[in-house]
């Protein structure tokens, strides 16, 4: 696919792809690890990390310290890793360009969510930070290692919660798990040129429709054809109120 003909709704990704987080993730890790009297990592080994979920990340980190940890001093290590970051969910980190004006252009066409591998909590205070929460029908964190994408759980109930099928709920996402679970899934999906995943995942799946700016993706859903009416917007939205009252 190159356009939003047929799309109903969208699922975006979160780190490296509506936020370059990848200064306070790693800030969180070294907070954690230095707690725990352990070695910091630069900005480019913690990025190349990202994607997986903070439990992965500081796996990643463990295992290059070469530390065999029980799950005792991982659990500590996430628990520090999470209470660093609901403190400064954004403090160094930023909204990659063009989101914002994605975001507002996109508002009245269609329902947006979220669909991350970093946990809800920690998920919702970043987007709250980064000014994007009001924005979204929905945030769809990892909090099981099921969830995780590459599976397509988090998407399937993302579908479901807006009540549109997999087929017209487009993924958004800068790295390979989102491409992978979007296939699993049943959804189309494109890949963004400015996060952290985007070369590996551009050579593990060539045909991926490819977005070079967030404005591309604003231009598809205002183009004849592509446009969504307010109604699509309006219906889901009280779809999603509705199916929250009865949770
Ligand atoms: O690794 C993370 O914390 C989350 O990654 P994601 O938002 O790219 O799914």
């Amino acid at each position: 696919m190159k356009d939003l003909r047929g799309i109903e709704a969208i699922a975006f990704d979160l780190d490296g792809t509506l936020v370059d987080s990848a200064p306070d993730i790693r800030h969180a890790l070294n907070a954690a690890l230095e707690d725990a009297g352990l070695e910091h990592f630069d900005l480019d080994t913690v990025r190349a990390w990202i994607g997986d979920g903070p439990d992965a990340l500081i796996a990643q980190a463990l295992c290059r310290h070469g530390i065999d940890a029980g799950d005792d001093a991982r659990a500590r290590l996430r628990q520090a890793f999470d209470a660093h970051t609901l403190a400064a969910p954004l403090r160094s980190g930023r909204v990659f360009d063009g989101i914002a004006e994605l975001f507002a252009g996109l508002r009245r066409r269609l329902p947006m969510v979220v669909v991350t591998n970093k946990p809800t909590p920690l998920a919702r205070a970043v987007l709250d930070a980064a000014g994007l929460l009001p924005f979204l029908a929905g945030v769809h964190g990892a909090d099981t290692v099921a969830q995780r994408k590459p599976s397509p759980s988090l998407l399937r109930a993302a579908a479901d919660r807006l009540g549109v099928a997999s087929a017209r709920l487009l993924m958004v996402g800068d790295a390979l798990p989102d491409l992978l679970a979007a296939e699993a899934a049943g959804c189309p999906a494109a890949l963004v040129a400015w996060g952290y995943g985007g070369h590996a995942a551009a050579n593990a799946m060539p045909r991926a429709w490819r977005l070079a700016t967030p404005q591309q993706l604003l231009l598809s859903a205002i183009e004849p054809g592509a446009r969504q009416s307010e109604e699509i917007v309006k219906t889901r939205r009280s779809t999603c109120q509705s199916q929250a009252r009865l949770r």
